[in-house]
């Protein structure tokens, strides 16, 4: 039995009284990596506002490492251990990129040099301010923020959109590398489920707030009809076709 790190039971949330998750209910276990999947506006982003104590919460529960988050204020959360990379890349553009990361740091497993190690760019740029940078590196800068404040579960919504081909790569090696770490537990939004999937342990699908699927990756790269039927035509790949044919033939 895995020790549970998240554990969401019946969730209902939304914004102000209009309900935009309905029933929510997964489990991520310490050190797991979850896609959390759907079309435009099915509720992926308010599941992590959810998470972190920005949405009003209508029912259900949600734990997290054994305690109940529903009471639990924004910034304790970010205490207890959860990590928020939100979709507008909130860095300080008059900082240094260096003293980003220092202005944050709690101390933790991330070091600077760890930081460094992780992200050779960042290093690179370490002296330039944060306005200076590129959006992939603004987008690295802010996730290495975040690991700066030693999360467990870290929370990474679209960190791909908009971003060149080759920093997307770029940036897909480094969430393997830090999902391969086994001490860090990631929550990843991604339209680009072909490339997601392969990376991670879990999956969520939402559709229309509710969750559709709920389980282990593989069983989704494997069932390339189902996934279709949630997510539609995500746009073709070099060969074209479906997401799921890509993630069919491999080519995730
Ligand atoms: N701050 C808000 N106030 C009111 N409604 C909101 C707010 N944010 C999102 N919504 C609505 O909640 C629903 C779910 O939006 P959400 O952003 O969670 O979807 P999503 O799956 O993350 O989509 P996307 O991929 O487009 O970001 C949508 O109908 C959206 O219009």
């Amino acid at each position: 039995m895995p020790d549970m790190l998240l554990e969401v039971e019946g969730l209902i949330a939304g914004h102000g009284d209009a309900v935009v998750l309905e029933d929510v209910s997964f489990t991520l276990a310490r050190g797991q990596a979850m896609a959390l999947l759907g079309r435009n506006g099915m509720g992926k982003t308010t599941l992590l506002a959810t998470l972190m104590g920005l949405t009003r919460v209508h029912g259900g529960a949600m734990r997290f490492a054994g305690r109940d988050l529903s009471a639990m204020p924004t910034h304790r959360r970010a205490l207890a251990g959860l990590g928020w990379v939100p979709q507008e890349r909130e860095i300080f553009p008059s900082l240094t990129v260096e003293e980003n990361l220092t202005a944050v740091a709690v101390g933790g497993r991330w070091t600077l040099d760890r930081v460094w190690t992780m992200f050779p760019r960042l290093k690179e740029r370490r002296a330039n301010m944060g306005g200076q940078l590129s959006g992939g590196e603004q987008q690295m800068l802010a996730i290495a923020r975040a690991l700066m404040l030693d999360p467990v579960l870290l929370l990474l919504d679209e960190p791909m959109e908009g971003l060149a081909p080759l920093i997307v790569q770029e940036l897909f090696r480094i969430i393997r590398r830090m999902t391969e770490t086994g001490d860090l537990a990631v929550i990843l939004v991604e339209q680009h489920a072909h490339q997601i999937l392969p990376l991670t342990d879990r999956a969520l699908v939402l559709e229309r707030g509710r969750a559709v699927y709920s389980g282990d990756s593989r069983t989704l790269i494997d069932d390339p009809q189902r996934l279709d039927g949630w997510l539609g035509v995500t746009g073709g790949g070099p060969r074209g076709g479906t997401t799921a044919a890509r993630v069919a033939r491999g080519e995730a």
